[in-house]
């Protein structure tokens, strides 16, 4: 059989882990797939740079939109990222009735009901498994292996940058923006490393992994957001000493009134198997009702990693060219016609357990007054640890972890021990699960 014909948009990090997986793989992936999958024509925007890929027998172009309008390309690889000519391309692909491959979460988060709608309309498929968790097959883990399941909520690490930030400077004492420069020279971090940093990236990819676990429609501008920028050592040190690891988690949770959709930095139990994912590695944990937690574990960012869940999609997309539109798997894993409106709750509803460091006076009588506001709003007191002010500093260190309390109550009692004479005006807060 003929092969298949692949435009390819971006030949930077994936691109060219793209180009190189599906040369060396070439037989393995026709074996699979029925039928040879050839990239013909790529587009990237300075052709001058060397490329960490052999090209030959691909025609090259800078501009994007000869790739997308070549009649011959029957898939386009979008691996542009950003939104904006990544979006006119996505859609005038799926206009001419191509077939779309794409790692650009923030594509899918932000303009993937109008694409996905346009791709039903016109029977051709969008497909995203590099868009969440890089090489982690957990898209097509959580839209097809757990269908039969209803999902109550799910909590990853899901950005690979972010990760191996936290895990350098926790394990070797690394400087924040060191290991930043680090991320951006193996090519994991994005083009603006802030998407990565201050949580917008995973945001994207919660958005996603919301919508297929839930049937929702794509919601990113509802996702609470916070980044890593403002964890200190002193409050990994703390954590630890309590038995806590901090990871950047994004958290989705089905509740009876609605869905919470949360980015932060979170303590976790260091016993939990997600506490230990540490560097590039990203994972999800799923609990479902049927099966009950799942874990998926692997690379989330890199170039052969990501190549990895983009080749599968060019599989998928070519196995399922001659299956009726209407029986492929849908986009967003339920049919479109059944995604349902679930509210997204704001934070204050958000119901979790907390970690908090203040400085406070170190003379009796303090420590009393605090719990006295969390008592008074109902804050149960899980563990407590009072660090005696160094020689030269007059505060004292009270770090407190509470049970689970309902986000607004806890804002309230923060309030009132920032307004206490006794304390500092600045409580630190870090949102703790437990993931049980
Ligand atoms: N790097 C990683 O580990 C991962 C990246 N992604 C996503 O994959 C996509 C690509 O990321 P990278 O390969 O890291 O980016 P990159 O910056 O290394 O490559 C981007 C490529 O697009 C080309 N390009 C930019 N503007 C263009 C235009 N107007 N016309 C034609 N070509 C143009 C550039 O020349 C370059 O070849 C992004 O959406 C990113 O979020 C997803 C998962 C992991
Ligand atoms: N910048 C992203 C790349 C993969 O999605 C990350 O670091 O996770
Ligand atoms: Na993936």
């Amino acid at each position: 059989m003929e092969a298949v014909k692949v435009g390819l948009l971006g030949l930077g990090t994936v691109g060219s882990g793209v180009v190189r997986v599906l040369a060396r793989n070439d037989e393995e992936i026709s074996r699979r797939a029925g039928r040879a999958i050839r990239v013909v024509r790529a587009a990237s925007r300075d052709l001058s740079v060397r490329r960490d890929c052999d090209l030959s027998g691909i025609a090259l172009t800078d501009r994007a939109q000869d790739v997308v309008d070549d009649p011959d390309i029957d898939i386009v690889v979008e691996l542009i990222g950003g939104t904006g000519i990544a979006y006119e391309m996505v859609l005038r692909a799926i206009d001419q009735g191509k077939h779309v491959v794409t790692a650009n979460k923030a594509l899918i988060a932000l303009h993937g009901n109008e694409i996905f709608a346009r791709a039903s309309e016109r029977g051709v498929t969008v497909a995203f498994e590099a868009a969440v968790g890089g090489g982690i097959p957990v898209i097509k883990a959580i839209r097809e292996a757990l269908a039969g399941n209803t999902i109550e909520w799910l909590a990853g690490i899901i950005n690979g940058t972010g990760n191996f930030i936290l895990s350098e400077m926790r394990d070797k004492g690394r400087d924040f923006e060191d290991v930043l420069s680090e991320a951006q020279s193996l090519g994991y971090a994005e083009a603006d490393p802030t998407f990565d940093v201050e949580g917008i990236d995973a945001a994207h990819k919660l958005t996603i992994l919301a919508s297929i676990a839930f049937g929702i429609p794509l919601q990113y501008e509802r996702v609470y957001t916070e980044g890593i920028t403002r964890i200190t050592r002193e409050d990994v040190t703390y954590a630890a000493e309590l038995g806590y690891r901090i990871k950047h988690l994004g958290i989705a949770r089905r509740r009876d009134s609605g869905v919470e959709l949360r980015v932060h930095p979170t303590l976790i139990p260091h016993r939990r198997l997600i506490a230990n994912v540490d560097g590039v590695m990203n994972a999800v944990l799923v609990r479902a009702d049927a099966v009950g937690s799942t874990l998926y574990y692997g690379p989330g960012a890199g170039a052969e990693p990501t190549a990895s869940a983009v080749v599968a999609d060019l599989v998928d997309v070519t196995r399922a060219l001659t299956v009726d539109p209407n029986n492929r798997v849908p986009h967003l894993a339920f049919q479109p016609e059944a995604l349902i409106d679930l509210p997204v709750l704001p934070i204050g509803e958000a119901v979790t357990a907390y970690y908090l460091h203040l400085r406070a006076q170190d003379r009796p009588g303090v420590l009393a007054d605090i719990t006295r506001i969390l008592g008074d709003l109902s804050i149960s007191i899980e563990a407590v640890l009072q660090r005696q002010p160094a020689e030269e500093a007059t505060d004292a260190s009270i770090v407190i972890v509470t049970a689970a309390v309902r986000e607004a109550n806890m804002d309230e009692a923060i309030r009132r021990i920032e307004a206490l004479d006794t304390t500092a005006d600045h409580v630190t807060r870090i949102r703790l699960e437990n993931l049980n």
